[in-house]
């Protein structure tokens, strides 16, 4: 049996942090606001992956109201996430992830995200994907306000001998 689960993030960006994005450190003049290390895309994975077995959320699992979470690795919490699909007998199928800004260029770094995500996930490079779109200068993206991304994974159910 199969699973389907989406997840969309966003994080307003903030002067004197670390822009860091699909486990991958961005040099740029910003980063991006929030309690943990604020990456945008590694969220809505997780809460993909969340999503897919009905496990609720990134915020349910990890409290942004909670200490123990205040800049927190959030590669650490991806993992903790999948170990949680794992443990209720579901295997990776894909991901398929979009980042959306204007700035910065993304392009360079998707591949380098490609091999942190599988990394982390345990998975072949084959089975992630990561895109960047604009929204051509409009909305909170356009205004270089913040970084949004979503993401969608397929799980599939191991059988059982
Ligand atoms: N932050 C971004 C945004 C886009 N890209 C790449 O540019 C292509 C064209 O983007 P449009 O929004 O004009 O459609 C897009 O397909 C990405 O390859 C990027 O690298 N970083
Ligand atoms: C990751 C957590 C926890 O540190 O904090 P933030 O970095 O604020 O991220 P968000 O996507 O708003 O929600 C999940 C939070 O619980």
């Amino acid at each position: 049996m199969f699973r389907i689960g989406q997840g969309f993030d966003v994080h307003r960006f903030a002067k004197n942090r670390p822009l860091i994005i699909g486990g991958v450190t961005i040099p740029y003049e910003k980063g991006l606001a929030g309690h943990s290390d604020a990456d945008v895309l590694l969220h809505a994975l997780t809460d993909a992956l969340l999503g897919a077995v009905g496990l609720m959320d990134i915020g349910t699992h990890f409290p942004d109201t909670d200490p123990a979470f205040k800049d927190a690795d959030s590669a650490f919490l991806l993992k903790e996430a999948w170990q949680l699909v794992k443990e209720k007998g579901y295997a990776f199928g894909n991901a398929d992830c979009t980042i959306i800004c204007e700035r910065p260029k993304m392009a360079p770094y998707r591949e380098q995200m490609k091999d942190r995500i599988a990394s982390l996930l345990a998975v072949d490079r084959d089975q992630i994907n990561v895109k960047a779109t604009t929204t051509e200068k409009l909305g909170f993206t356009g205004r270089e306000e913040g970084i949004a991304a979503m993401a969608v994974v397929l799980l599939k159910k191991v059988e059982e001998n």
